[in-house]
């Protein structure tokens, strides 16, 4: 069994005991403490090993007995593990990187690589892009030689792997690069996983380049210390599992569909069943705004319904793991679907027209079904990720 643990001073929201559950039936526990603390906790016979995060990395080298190769090269280590009574450290960071990396067909070898940073994540990713011949390594960061206002010198990159934390929750939306600057770009790497799709990785996405986000690094980091405890080799198939099994708890549950689909009715079935918040993008309308949809929409007018339901949306869609109804409209406008997508898997609600609820929706008042859903259809079909087929009636 074991009992191991992640040091580090701000745990409050580390996925790891949740992922190493998923490797092994041993004990992992946060262990938040203060630098001072640090030596005695890991000389500890209580713990058989560790992680190690920020921002005790670099300094729980000098507490080990044995350094592997990767993580003297980089200069920090994240895993350490107890044998024979000597302490053994290792990074395994770089082995988490590698895997997203070839889970996701990104190649490095003869390539120009840019990395965004040159804090402790950019060591270890500037290595890795060492070890794997990458022909030219940029490091750009804002007070560096190479930094955000001359990279048209490097617009030439083909990979670029953000190591900082710019895009990340709850500041959600901001890249530090423009993609369609970099005309031969063949691959986006963020390692931020929350979001699940940073906006450069959107970005990217959209214009059809190889991108992945964090989450794969996060879990595959951890399935390596998970072997190092446990002394036994995890295959690839079980490591991709846990990454499914993961996003599919932190990502969000996104209804969309006609108006009076039943995407309110089944969002609050979903979210009882798996234990989930639920949430009404119109009920969040209707509080903030002190009115009902019909009552915004007569007084206010469509435009101004449509812009303070992108705001909702655009805070709801950074949250985790809960399920989002939202109103039928939402498909109008474009920009809200890189807000939906950065978080959550969309699932369409199909409904057959003539069954369709009609009343207190504005915009059913005015236009047939027929012709709302002939307008939206296909950009419910493109938006979505599943459908779920609503027409067995429940009491
Ligand atoms: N499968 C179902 N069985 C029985 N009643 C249903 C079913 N699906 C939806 N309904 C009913 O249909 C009506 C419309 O559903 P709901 O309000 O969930 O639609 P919506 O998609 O959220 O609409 P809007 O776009 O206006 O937000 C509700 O009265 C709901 O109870
Ligand atoms: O936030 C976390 O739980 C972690 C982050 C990374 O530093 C990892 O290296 C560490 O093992 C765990
Ligand atoms: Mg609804």
């Amino acid at each position: 069994m074991g009992k191991y643990g992640l040091l580090g001073a701000h745990l409050e929201y580390s996925y790891s005991p949740e992922i190493h559950s998923k490797f092994g039936d041993y004990q992992y526990d946060l262990i938040e403490i203060p630098e001072e603390k640090l030596k005695e906790v890991v000389n500890s016979p209580e713990y058989d090993g560790f992680n190690v995060t920020i921002p005790y990395k670099r300094s729980v080298i000098t507490l080990c007995d044995e350094v592997s190769s990767e993580a003297l090269r980089i200069g920090a280590v994240n895993t350490i593990v107890k044998e024979n009574g000597l302490k053994k450290g290792y990074n395994t960071d770089y082995f988490g990187f590698c895997y997203m990396l070839k889970r996701n067909n990104i190649e490095l070898k003869g390539k120009k690589c840019m990395v965004l940073g040159n804090g402790g994540a950019s060591a270890m990713v500037q290595t890795v892009m060492r070890d794997q011949g990458a022909s030219e390594i940029v490091v750009v960061s804002r007070h560096g030689e190479d930094n955000y206002d001359n990279l048209d010198r490097h617009f030439d990159s083909e990979i670029i792997v953000n190591a900082t934390p710019v895009g990340m929750y709850p500041n959600n939306g901001v890249s530090l690069v423009n993609v369609d600057d970099f005309p031969n770009l063949s691959g986006a790497v963020d390692l931020i996983y929350n979001p699940n799709k940073t906006k450069f990785i959107l970005d990217a996405t959209t214009r059809g380049i190889p991108a992945c986000g964090g989450l794969s690094m996060l879990v595959a980091q951890a399935e390596k210390s998970s072997e190092l405890f446990q002394h036994r080799v995890i295959d690839d198939e079980e490591i991709d599992a846990a990454i499914y099994d993961i996003r599919s708890e932190l990502l969000n549950v996104v209804l969309i569909g006609m108006p009076g689909a039943g995407k309110t009715f089944l969002g609050r079935r979903i979210a009882e069943r798996e234990h989930r918040k639920f949430i009404d993008l119109d009920d969040l309308i209707v509080e903030r705004e002190g009115m009902s949809i019909p009552e915004i929409f007569r007084t206010k007018g469509e435009d101004y319904f449509r812009n303070v339901e992108t705001e909702v949306l655009r805070e709801t869609c950074k949250m985790s793991g809960v399920v989002i109804a939202c109103g039928g409209g939402i498909v109008k406008r474009k920009q809200n679907y890189n807000l939906a997508k950065q978080n959550s898997r969309i699932i369409w609600v199909k409904r057959d027209l003539d069954k369709l609820d009609t009343e207190g929706r504005p915009i059913s008042q005015t236009k047939s079904v027929e012709e709302i859903y002939e307008a939206r259809k296909d950009l419910y079909e493109a938006w979505s990720d599943y459908f779920i087929d609503n027409n067995q009636d429940f009491n």
